[in-house]
């Protein structure tokens, strides 16, 4: 029976696809995985039971990622799973940011209990909540990734004109992009034209604070930031100075904090950009699976530090598992071990991510228990398995 320990409530539909030979709970003491939406990992110490961690979801600066690659720990995560609950998100925060859709509302209850005169009010009052149209105002999506992509088409759709930059985009979203999309070469061409900026980037020490007082400076007067990434890529105290300034009309993000929520000009929604029944199981199921594969079969799909690697079981073969160091000369030790054994190899894989590499072998299983204890007495090796 598998073990999987969750630290966030996980889809039911999604963990379903699990199996009769899973136990699924919250108290599980030594995990053969882990699932886990935001829930911090970096201070939990990682049981040594411990084979893979899923991120149902996108952002993994939650845990501990090369602390778990040195421990042979695959982490996964699921790409683009909850990506258009985000961008829906996303537009819902670019027309209530610009159409003062919240301090309007607010002010309409305040016309409780003026009976007949509520109508005279209404038409009274609602100058105060003027706000500007999206159609024809300038977007630039920074990321153009599963959300970015998302976002910056349906930007398209709703009458904008947008910039995209990501000097890191990949072909899949390249193929993905509206061809209206302006290609912005460098940020400060994005900071410079757009009515509205959305940021769709990993966290990671390089965009750390990348919206600091230096970028707001150069974007336009009233620019409108979304924030739907991470709370860490903007400077709070420089998005707060340029409230107060007036240079910044609106500041959204999904990551409150205490310093910005009830600020003038900040819509604080609580992290509800993947909150979508179809986003959580989209993401459950995605997460299960992969685990599913990985425990039972030793594939790696959408790892974040192990390179992915799939190959069908070999019939009669047992398969081992070597998570090991990404160095040269290190795979003939594995096969001389092997042939030393007596025994061929019917088929392998092998591949690297940076500093580590993942090779599965599949043999004959009268040979796995001889072949394994010389494999795991080689230096490079971090954890091995058979299956
Ligand atoms: N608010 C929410 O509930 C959610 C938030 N997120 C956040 O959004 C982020 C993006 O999510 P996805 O689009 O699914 O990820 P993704 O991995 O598909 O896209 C990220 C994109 O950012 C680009 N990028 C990386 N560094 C960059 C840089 N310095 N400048 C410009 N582009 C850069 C990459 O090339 C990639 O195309 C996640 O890392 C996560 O932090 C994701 C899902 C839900
Ligand atoms: O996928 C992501 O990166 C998210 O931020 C979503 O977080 P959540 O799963 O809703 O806690």
């Amino acid at each position: 029976m598998y073990q999987i320990k969750t630290l966030n409530k996980i889809a039911p539909a999604g963990l379903n696809v699990l199996g009769a030979d899973y136990h699924v709970a919250d108290t599980v003491e030594n995990p053969d995985a882990i699932l886990v939406r935001s829930a911090s990992m970096h201070d939990m110490e990682l049981p040594a039971s411990l084979k893979a961690i899923a991120r149902a979801g996108a952002g993994v600066n939650n845990i501990p990622v090369d602390k778990c690659a040195e421990a042979g720990i695959v982490v996964f995560n699921t790409p683009g799973a909850n990506a258009n609950a985000v961008k829906e998100l996303v537009i819902a925060g670019m027309l209530i940011s610009s159409r003062r859709v919240i301090p309007a509302i607010e002010w309409a209850k305040t016309l409780s209990g003026k009976g007949d005169e509520v109508g005279k009010l209404v038409e009274k009052g609602k100058s105060a909540f003027v706000g500007p149209e999206i159609s024809h105002k300038r977007l630039g999506v920074i990321g153009l990734g599963a959300i970015g992509v998302l976002v910056a088409n349906a930007a398209v759709s709703l009458g904008m004109e947008v910039y995209g930059y990501d000097p890191y985009l990949s072909v899949d979203a390249a193929w993905g992009l509206s061809s209206e999309i302006i290609h912005a070469k460098s940020l400060s061409e994005i900071y410079q034209n757009c009515d509205y900026i959305t940021l769709h980037v990993p966290l990671t020490p390089d965009t750390k604070n990348c919206i600091n007082a230096e970028a707001i400076a150069s974007m336009k007067q009233d620019v409108r930031i979304l924030n739907f990434a991470r709370g860490g890529l903007v400077d709070e105290d420089a998005v707060l100075k340029a409230l107060e300034e007036k240079k910044v009309a609106a500041y959204v993000t999904d990551f409150p904090s205490d310093k910005v929520i009830g600020k003038e000009g900040v819509i604080a929604i609580p992290h509800l950009g993947a909150s979508t029944p179809e986003s959580e199981e989209n993401c459950a199921y995605m997460a299960a699976r992969q685990v599913k594969d990985f425990l039972e079969n030793g594939n790696i799909k959408n790892s974040v530090n192990f390179p992915n690697v799939d190959m069908p079981r070999t019939p009669g073969c047992c398969r081992i598992c070597i998570i090991h160091r990404n160095l040269p000369k290190v795979l003939s030790p594995m096969t001389d071990a092997i042939s030393q054994a007596g025994f061929n190899i019917e088929n392998m894989h092998s591949k690297s991510k940076k500093d580590y590499a993942y090779t599965i072998l599949d043999i004959s299983a009268a040979a796995c228990d001889k072949a394994i204890e010389n494999i795991r007495s080689i230096d490079a090796v971090i954890r091995l398995w058979v299956i």
